[in-house]
């Protein structure tokens, strides 16, 4: 039998660059994709705090890597989140080595870029299955296992639920299938927000613009990544570290009050495409268009 660990006494070799150590002492937090890209960088700010962290994903390689670089705090655990066999085991796993789950960061998913009109039924069906039907598996496997089940004072234990989506929100092009998926996901999280507030499950979601992860700079065309930076009004990518921050924030008390929350981190990509003034906007030095005044002609105003 493993003896569930109760504290996180290893503390990850960099400090949180924003946060006090200790601000998540005691929480168990299970990262999917922790492996990589967003969900590394979330391990890691959240062992920085003081948090347990189990991660999960399916190259075991990945896992170890950033365990290696997180310390003991951080338990590894091979899981393809699409399967429902190997969901169920996972959250064994977690329970038995960390003995409860306060947060569920439901950060694996991804897509192919490619046209509507190309996606196969097996193209499209391989995307949701995995940003909808995944996050759905681990939300619902981890509720019902760790987060439904009474705690030591009798009642239901609680806990949060921070899924990964997508900005911008009216649709991404060459990413039907994921638009679709993500918005589901968005949804879900609202509704699971009403229904299981009585057990005090806090479920947000993370509207994430883009980000500079090793993966979006190497898998898409290389044009459109040299052009994503110039599509935001802030001008540049999120970096993870940014993205970390808020999985943190929501993990710690001050989340406490959202749920049912889109969240979205994207330098205000999702409210306008490219910087502002955008072409045709602005006078010749570069400022905004000012429409003139109205001026009223006061021989125009109507008798009392
Ligand atoms: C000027 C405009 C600028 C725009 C700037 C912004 C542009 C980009 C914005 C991006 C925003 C989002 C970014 C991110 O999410 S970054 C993180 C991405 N990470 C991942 O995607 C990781 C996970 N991804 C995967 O595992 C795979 O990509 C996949 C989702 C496909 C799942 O892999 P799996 O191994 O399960 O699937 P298969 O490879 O076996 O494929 C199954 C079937 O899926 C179809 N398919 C797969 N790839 C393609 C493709 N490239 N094109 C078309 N169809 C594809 C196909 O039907 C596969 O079946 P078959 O192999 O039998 O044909
Ligand atoms: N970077 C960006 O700009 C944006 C990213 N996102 C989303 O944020 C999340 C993280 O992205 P990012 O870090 O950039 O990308 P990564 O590809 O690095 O992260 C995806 C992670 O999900 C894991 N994963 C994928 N499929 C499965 C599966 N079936 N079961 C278990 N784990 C799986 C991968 O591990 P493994 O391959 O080992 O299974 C990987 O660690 C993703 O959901 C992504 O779509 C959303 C908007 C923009």
């Amino acid at each position: 039998m493993t003896i569930p660990e109760t504290t996180n006494t290893t503390r990850a070799a960099n400090p949180s660059a924003i946060f006090a150590p200790g601000l998540l002492d005691g929480q168990v937090v299970l990262v999917s994709g922790g492996g990589s890209g967003l969900g590394r960088a979330a391990v890691l700010e959240l062992v920085a705090l003081g948090a347990r962290v189990a991660i999960c994903g399916r190259r075991a390689d990945a896992l170890e890597d950033t365990a290696a670089s997180a310390g003991a705090a951080c338990s590894t655990h091979v899981c393809d989140i699409r399967d429902e066999d190997q969901v169920d085991r996972l959250v064994d796993d977690v329970l038995a080595r960390h003995g409860r789950i306060d947060t569920l960061v439901n950060n694996a998913g991804g897509q192919f870029l490619a046209p509507a009109e190309t996606i196969s039924p097996k193209g499209f069906r391989t995307v949701t299955r995995l940003n909808l039907d995944g996050t759905w598996l681990m939300t619902h496997a981890v509720a019902t296992k760790a987060m439904i089940p009474a705690g030591p004072d009798g009642r239901p234990a609680g806990g949060k639920v921070v899924s990964v989506t997508l900005s911008p929100h009216h649709g991404l092009p060459g990413m039907v299938h994921s638009s679709a998926a993500r918005a589901a996901v968005e949804n879900m999280m609202r509704e699971l927000s009403i229904e299981w507030a009585r057990f005090g499950i806090r479920l947000n979601a993370i509207a994430a613009g883009q980000f500079a992860t090793d993966i979006f700079m190497t898998k898409y065309p290389r044009p459109m990544v040299d052009a994503a930076a110039g599509l935001v009004p802030l001008g540049r990518l999120g970096t993870p570290e940014e993205f970390a921050w808020l999985v943190a924030y929501l993990a710690s008390p001050a989340g406490d009050f959202f749920s049912g929350s889109v969240l979205t981190l994207d330098g205000a990509r999702d409210n306008h495409t490219g910087p502002w003034p955008a072409a045709g906007s602005a006078d010749a030095a570069g400022n905004p268009l000012t429409e003139a005044r109205q001026t009223r002609d006061p021989s125009a105003q109507a008798p009392r």
